[in-house]
């Protein structure tokens, strides 16, 4: 690729187009003390769609490519424009460039009317009033600490104890599991003759991810602890073969299995027998689909189709997508359609989906220019755990890649600012070792407080206690996957809050948000910013008191900023190993960015990132060289669009397969081809910088967690 393109291409500064001004409205429900109106914010760069690569020069940061050697220390304008930012900064130690100067304007927020969907979590009935076996009740009321039905419970659990297919839909955090595992173990307990180990396999529950499938087979040992003749049993990606084997031998009456494993074991697994399986239970259904397991769930569908007796199928989602109405199609029969509010799994699809969100969740948005995204996480986090306690944070960034570089710098320079038990950061993503995997889970479930950095990878069905704050530091790649992240909070009718973190040019996504009815309040970038006022360990040195105007506070926050910026920055540059693992983070957000489905497009677009600006929120001085693969004009088919059609050839490969499996057996209903729909995980993008040791799985776009 010419220079030139890649300039065309990388120069575009964000900025915000007019309507969305205009459409688009401001709350202020978080602007509690100051008010900072973006007039008083006046940028010092006219508004421009895009910047020419002439303009662009006049920029203080190279907008591609770090600028060539003899740039870096020739130029005289360089060095004094360096000179400005330290006197700028007030510091000698600030040598950060000015976080403030060159960012695109903040749109003016007007939040359309939403009339946002509630779905009531409880009812007035009670687990006893269902006719369950009593030891279920006890246990339920004594292990589980659950007496009242939840909506969703209260409609699914005589449904299923009927012996009727379902398709569930309900909002996170509705208690849904029960809704299942609880007509499933009081059936299988009062199954005559009794059910015993050696049976085999009776009831099969297919979760997307390992957490998950630990979390429901807990569940489950929970449930059947007064039936010990049932035996629970879990099968998942990460774990030993042999020793899942070995158990399958010994006998398993509820599997709980992540879809490849399963797949796996029915094809390779002799002892596996399916002959006696009489429940199917498909969670997460629209989660599976969408990580591509379309292959998994025919081999498994197929797989009980030949062998089993009738049985009974449950397919549940908290969000509806095409893809999980066909599969509804193909694996329910007759199905009774439950949902609390919207239309259930097994209706046909509408155009524009509404979801309903816990009706004690608070939604907030920050619109942030790139330049700044880094530091203002960073407030945040230190906000919400130094300064208020009490606080357990998830934030969900776009690859394993990043969660790795912001749990290594926030580990060392945040904690810095905290005492031990204030701040502690933990990881989850899908490159971990299960084991490490099981041990951060356990450990975040367990504890009050702390920040959780991950990727998607815990943003379905987990059920982690207590969390405060869900913060999307990465917008999500839809409204479906939006709810999903925000439902790690607020659950099961408690108090909850999220923060979306938006740049100026992607604001518009807040309309895309309402028109699934959902609605976000903004919260003002100053007043994250404004708690470093709470800390005289980021005081600049600058001329400014904050008291004496609202324009010095807001100089003396934008200082502070720019001293804890500079301490995130010259922490990347204390070590060559930390600017790289910075560059494989920063290559695998913009790979991840690649990936935003066509009708987003418009709203996360690569041509609208700057590149030195998006470099500077992770910590990097200039914008690095040579990352590869480089961003190519539009069909001029560079390395950006072959990743692209390198997942689009993965997923219509899957649908292939999906399609040759289900020639085989034409007794069956065909999935639809629209599976090939099914898209990559975007949080599990890798920058492509690692050795040659990625695991041949995450070729095929489904990273090991998953398995
Ligand atoms: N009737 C109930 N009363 C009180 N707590 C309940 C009840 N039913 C379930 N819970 C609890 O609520 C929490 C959330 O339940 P669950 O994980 O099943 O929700 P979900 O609807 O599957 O959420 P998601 O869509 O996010 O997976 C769990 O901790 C569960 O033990």
């Amino acid at each position: 690729m010419t220079s030139s393109a890649e300039q065309q291409l990388c120069l575009n500064i964000c900025s915000v187009p007019s309507s969305s001004s205009s459409s688009l409205s401001c709350s202020r429900k978080w602007a509690k003390h100051k008010k900072w109106t973006s007039k008083k914010q006046k940028p010092e760069k006219k508004k421009k769609s895009f910047i020419s690569p002439e303009e662009e020069e006049d920029d203080e940061e190279a907008p591609l490519q770090a600028p060539p050697p003899e740039l870096t220390h020739g130029p005289p304008q360089k060095k004094r424009r360096r000179k400005e930012e330290v006197k700028e900064g007030g510091s000698g130690s600030i040598k950060t460039s000015s976080l403030f100067r060159h960012n695109p304007e903040i749109p003016e927020i007007l939040r359309p009317a939403v009339a946002q969907l509630k779905e009531k979590v409880f009812t007035s009935a009670s687990f006893s009033d269902l006719h369950l076996h009593p030891h279920l009740v006890a246990t339920l009321n004594k292990v589980l600490n659950v007496s009242r039905l939840t909506s969703i419970q209260q409609q699914t659990i005589p449904a299923l104890l009927s012996g009727r297919d379902a398709a569930v839909r309900s909002q996170t955090g509705s208690g849904k599991t029960l809704s299942y595992a609880v007509p499933l173990v009081q059936r299988l307990q009062a199954s005559e003759p009794k059910v015993s180990r050696s049976d085999g396999p009776l009831a099969l529950v297919v979760v997307p991810t390992r957490e998950l499938a630990l979390q429901t087979y807990n569940t489950f040992q929970k449930l059947l602890k007064p039936f010990t003749w049932i035996v629970p049993g879990v099968l998942m990606g990460g774990e030993k073969k042999k020793a899942e084997k070995a158990r399958i031998r010994k006998g398993m009456n509820v599997v709980v299995s992540t879809p490849g494993r399963l797949a796996d074991h029915i094809q390779n697994t002799l002892s596996l027998a399916l002959s006696a399986v009489r429940w199917l239970v498909l969670d997460e259904a629209d989660r599976i689909l969408d990580l591509g397991f379309d292959r998994e769930l025919t081999v498994i569908l197929n797989g009980l189709n030949r062998t089993g007796p009738t049985r009974q199928n449950v397919l549940l989602s908290a969000t509806l997508s095409p893809g999980v109405t066909r599969l509804a199609d193909v694996c329910l029969h007759d199905p009774i359609s439950i949902s609390v509010s919207g239309p259930a799994p097994s209706d046909p699809p509408s155009q524009s989906e509404s979801f309903a969100v816990p009706e004690e969740l608070q939604q907030f948005v920050v619109l942030v220019p790139s330049k700044v995204r880094l530091v203002c996480l960073a407030a945040f986090i230190l906000d919400q755990c130094k300064f208020s306690h009490s606080n357990k944070i998830i934030v969900f960034v776009s690859s394993c890649e990043a969660v790795e570089f912001l749990h290594l710098l926030f580990g060392s320079v945040l904690t810095r600012h905290a005492a031990n038990q204030e701040l502690s950061f933990l990881r989850l993503h899908g490159n971990m070792r299960q084991e490490e995997r099981s041990q951060v889970f356990h450990q975040f479930s367990a504890s009050a407080t702390g920040v959780l950095l991950c990727t998607d990878v815990a943003a379905r069905g987990l059920d982690l206690p207590q969390v405060t704050w869900i913060v999307q530091y990465t917008p999500p790649s839809s409204t479906a996957e939006y709810v999903h992240r925000v439902g790690r909070t607020a659950r099961i009718g408690g108090s909850g809050n999220s923060l979306l973190f938006l740049t100026p040019a992607e604001a518009t996504f807040i309309t895309e948000l309402a028109n699934h009815n959902i609605s976000v309040s903004e919260m003002k970038l100053q007043d994250v910013l404004s708690c470093l006022m709470k800390d005289d360990a980021f005081k600049g040195r600058g001329k400014y008191h904050s008291q004496t105007s609202p324009q010095a506070l807001q100089q003396d926050i934008r200082e502070r900023a720019t001293v804890l910026q500079t301490q995130l920055e010259d922490f990347v540059h204390s070590d060559a190993r930390w600017v790289q693992a910075a560059k494989k983070a920063l290559q695998s957000f913009l790979r991840a960015y690649t990936t935003y489905p066509a009708h987003l497009k418009q709203v996360f677009h690569l041509r609208r990132l700057h590149l030195g600006h998006t470099a500077k929120s992770f910590g990097l001085r200039d914008a690095p060289q040579g990352l590869s693969p480089g961003p190519a004009p539009r069909g001029h088919g560079g390395p950006w669009d072959r990743v692209r059609s390198r997942n689009q050839n993965q997923a219509g490969k899957r649908a292939g397969n999906l399609r040759k499996n289900q020639n085989q057996n034409p007794g069956r209903k065909r999935l639809h081809p629209g599976h090939r729909e099914a898209v990559l995980i975007r949080s599990e993008f890798s920058s492509g910088l690692e050795g040659g040791g990625a695991k041949k799985r995450r070729k095929r776009g489904i990273t090991e967690e998953e398995d």
